[in-house]
């Protein structure tokens, strides 16, 4: 009988044990990811604010910066595969991240970086603005959070300037993506053609953006919800995903 609770204790310290070194690690790369996050949009935001002091246009700015940001932007996925769905580390909800990260990349992917005459539209520099000031806030408020020394300003920047920033930073989107594709007919085929198929990319952009009207509300409430919750200490019952 002792022995067998020796064993339950024994057992549940090993698992204790487990516990701890799995939180322990979990913390030491959300710590790394965030912070290598908060540094590449600090680089984004440092070379266009140089590259427009500099040349006094914003012509060239989207190129000057585009492989810095393909790259922080597709690394994003990190943070909706690795720490969301296979460590489960965050109390995040990996499909809001998910519909969020994936329309970015698509943004840049396939709107900005295949569009080439829309890098230079001031639309899209204002939306890479938006993004990179909200990314610089919500990767050193997840920083800052984990190393247990959160400034107040940075969690109410986290927390309030999405309200403007969001609906802000999509329409921008929108707007800078739709009229270039029309006109240069790009990525389509008319008929007749040997394959006998047609295909409109502008048609399919349309398509894809107005799946970001049901989808963006859905975005928004939960980043309300999260305002209430952490800027004023409400309890909110989560939904599962
Ligand atoms: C499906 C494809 C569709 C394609 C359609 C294409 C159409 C294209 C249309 C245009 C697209 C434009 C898209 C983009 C627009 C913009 O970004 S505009 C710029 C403004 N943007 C914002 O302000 C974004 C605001 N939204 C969010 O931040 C998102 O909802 C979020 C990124 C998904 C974050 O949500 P969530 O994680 O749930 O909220 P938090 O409060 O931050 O976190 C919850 C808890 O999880 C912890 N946590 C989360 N991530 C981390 C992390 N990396 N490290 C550590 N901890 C993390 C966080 O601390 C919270 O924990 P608790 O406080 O303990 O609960």
């Amino acid at each position: 009988m002792a022995s067998s609770e020796e064993d339950g204790t024994v057992e549940e310290k090993e698992n204790n044990n487990k516990k701890r070194t799995k939180s322990a690690l979990a913390t030491a790369w959300l710590t790394f990811y965030n912070i290598a996050m908060t540094a590449g949009w600090l680089v984004l935001a440092i070379t266009m604010l140089r590259f427009y002091l500099q040349k006094g246009t914003h012509k060239g700015l989207y190129r000057s910066i585009a492989r810095t940001l393909k790259f922080f932007q597709t690394f994003a996925l990190v943070e909706v595969s690795v720490t969301s769905l296979v460590f489960g580390m965050v109390r995040t909800s990996v499909i809001v991240t998910g519909v969020q990260v994936c329309s970015r990349i698509f943004m840049v992917w396939f709107v900005t970086n295949s569009i080439r005459q829309i890098q230079n539209e001031e639309s899209v520099i204002l939306f890479l603005v938006v993004w990179t000031l909200t990314e610089i806030t919500r990767y050193s408020y997840y920083t800052f959070k984990l190393l247990h020394h959160l400034p107040y300003f940075i969690k109410w920047a986290r927390y309030n300037l999405f309200i403007v920033l969001y609906p802000l930073g999509v329409l921008l989107t929108l707007y800078a993506a739709l009229p270039l594709v029309r006109s240069s007919g790009m990525c389509s085929m008319r008929l007749p053609n040997k394959y006998n198929v047609s295909f409109d990319y502008y048609y399919c952009l349309i398509i894809v953006m107005l799946s970001y009207i049901p989808l963006f509300p859905q975005l928004y409430f939960h980043m309300l919800r999260q305002r209430r919750k952490v800027l004023h200490g409400e309890v909110i019952v989560e939904k599962d995903d």
